[in-house]
């Protein structure tokens, strides 16, 4: 068998129709699609005159055939079928021997040519895409040569298309166009990769992103970056960060100007350390903070700073509520932190009850003594201070909470975490921002301004013009102050009531020599028998203490009232170790 492809063989293969005639228009060839487009059998017509079998088709030919002219893209509306045809004409040694007309039905043609139209269209919206992006674009090829780039490439980095187009990526870098290539980096990960880009020539930085596109057989064809100018960004963001640093700084001048106005707020602080605690303090009031701890012996002014704290910060228009954690036995402390719901427990009121954190909402919360807080009330502390939540008793939905709580105490907490009598984890949390108040006896600056400060109160409030003299502030500054600045205000509450004249010094010497006489000091002979059971009842107390673990069981050992056990502490300068 004869397996040779002839020419024959072509021309049946092809999808036009093709038909041939001789000079003076006898059909001499037609193809299979010439046949199937136009319902004819070859050899029923080979020999006839064209026109006399394709009525319409026939006379074009006869037209070049006559006029030595061929004719392109000629459509036919037919009976049957529209076409579309070309004609051209055969020549050999300069002689017209024939024409050949190759036709396609039109309704094909059209198809490709809405195709062609729609490519066309594609195309130019890419282009159009690709010049319009403000981004820089370049498109290499499998190998890393620069296939195209944008005019917004040309312009982030300072070059022509014609310089770069054609050459490969590795030469660019080579040549330090820039320091790096993505299109080099997503060759070697087969995937996408975004990188900044530091252009030598415009000094800019691009976030440079380069994108694979893979071929059926899973070789990169085509690799295109994205480069996004990242220079104006960056400036911006040195900007925000000055204006950042614009706003610390107004902040801390704020804060001066705070301390400035601390009269207004009643506060002395004369010495560095109370200066200190109090910047600190404004500083954690303006940050919003969610929780602070205060430390400091008793009368060290804890509550007052807590106070303070908050009508610093953004709650200030919000409740502050005050608590004192060793005031109240377990059962109804928890009661009135958490609140609870109807018929919760026997004697719970009817309609419930709104606990502590619910009435501070917006607010502060200012846990006292928290020191002294039960361990089962300090697991759900914790809890409320991590989830922002609380549970009423006897409730099933918890309650989202928002205050700033402040926990004060003047115990050593570490000691308690240590004897576990206070939780490990609960410290921790409270501790995040800490003040803590040196004892007065540690800032004699503050004693002589406290004393200035709460004579001219007590003056004003009782309508006296009481003075210390040297002596009398001399006498101030060498007390020890064991119950802080809450006993030098006591005492100058008591002198300015009780002294007789104008003078005050000789009335502390009597109040204030017994003191020094336990400290070691002499003591004068006036009104001694105050100071005897004043002693008396001190050494009571710290003998009691040593046999109690807290206030509550102080109170019961002596059998006087919690908050006046707590009160009597305060007095003396006792504190639990
Ligand atoms: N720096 C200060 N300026 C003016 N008054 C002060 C200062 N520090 C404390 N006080 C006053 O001293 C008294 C005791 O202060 P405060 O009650 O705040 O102390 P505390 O440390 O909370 O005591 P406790 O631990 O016993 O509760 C208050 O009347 C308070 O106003």
């Amino acid at each position: 068998m004869d397996n040779h492809i002839t020419f024959e063989d072509i021309v049946h293969a092809t999808s036009n129709g093709i038909l041939v005639t001789d000079a003076r228009g006898m059909l001499l060839h037609l193809n299979r699609e010439a046949e199937k487009i136009l319902e004819l059998q070859a050899g029923q017509h080979l020999g006839r005159f064209i026109s006399d079998v394709l009525p319409l088709t026939g006379p074009q030919v006869m037209e070049c055939l006559q006029t030595g002219r061929p004719k392109l893209g000629h459509q036919i509306i037919g009976k049957k079928v529209d076409l579309v045809l070309s004609i051209t004409l055969i020549r050999k040694n300069g002689d017209l021997l024939g024409a050949v007309c190759t036709f396609q039905e039109l309704g094909a043609f059209e198809n490709m040519a809405k195709k062609l139209r729609s490519y066309k269209r594609l195309n130019r919206q890419l282009e159009t895409i690709f010049k319009a992006s403000s981004d820089g674009i370049w498109v290499c090829d499998g190998r890393g040569t620069v296939i195209s780039i944008n005019e917004a490439s040309e312009r982030l980095n300072g070059i022509r298309a014609r310089e770069v187009v054609g050459r490969n990526v590795s030469q660019l870098v080579a040549d330090g166009l820039f320091d790096r290539s993505v299109t080099l980096e997503v060759l070697k990960n087969r995937g996408q990769v975004s990188l900044m880009q530091y252009v030598q020539r415009t000094g800019r930085y691009l976030l440079a992103t380069g994108t694979p596109a893979f071929d059926d057989d899973g070789r990169i064809h085509l690799v295109v970056v994205n480069e996004r100018d990242m220079t104006d960004l960056n400036a911006m963001r040195r900007e925000l960060e000055q204006s950042h640093m614009a706003v610390r700084k107004m902040k801390d001048e704020l804060v001066e100007l705070s301390m400035l106005e601390l009269k207004r707020h009643g506060i002395v602080a004369e010495s560095p350390s109370m200066q200190q605690i109090l910047r600190a303090a404004l500083k954690l009031a303006r940050l919003e903070a969610s929780n602070i701890l205060i430390l400091g012996q008793s009368g060290t002014g804890k509550g007052l700073l807590a106070k303070f704290i908050h009508q610093s910060s953004d709650r200030a228009r919000h409740p502050f509520i005050q608590i004192n954690c060793a005031a109240l036995p377990e059962h109804l402390l928890e009661a009135e932190l958490f609140g609870y719901e109807r018929g919760a427990f026997t004697g719970a009121r009817e309609q419930g009850k709104a606990g502590l954190f619910e009435l501070a909402h917006g607010g502060t919360l200012f846990l006292d003594e928290v020191g002294d807080l039960p361990l089962p009330l300090q697991a759900k502390l914790l809890k409320c201070l991590d989830d922002h939540e609380i549970l009423r008793l006897g409730a099933t939905r918890p309650k989202t909470i928002d205050c700033l709580v402040i926990a004060a105490t003047n115990q050593d907490l570490e000691e308690q975490v240590r004897r576990r009598r206070f939780r490990q984890d609960l410290f921790y949390r409270l501790n995040t921002f800490s003040l803590k108040i040196p004892p007065l006896r540690e800032r004699r600056d503050d004693i002589l301004e406290l004393a200035r400060h709460f004579l001219s109160r007590y003056n004003e409030q009782y309508d006296m013009n009481k003075r210390l003299s040297g002596s009398g502030l001399q006498l101030l500054l060498r007390h020890p102050f064991a119950g802080n600045v809450r006993e030098l205000k006591n005492i100058l509450k008591r002198a300015v009531v009780m002294a007789e004249g104008e003078v005050l010094d000789d009335f502390l010497r009597a109040i204030l020599e017994p003191a020094a006489a336990e400290a070691g000091q002499a003591p004068g002979g006036r009104i001694r028998l105050a100071h005897e059971l004043q002693r008396t009842e001190r050494r009571l107390i710290r003998e009691a203490m040593a046999r109690c673990r807290n206030t509550r069981e102080l109170a019961a050992e002596l059998g006087i009232s919690q908050p006046t056990a707590v009160r009597k502490m305060q007095r003396y300068g006792l504190r639990f170790r």
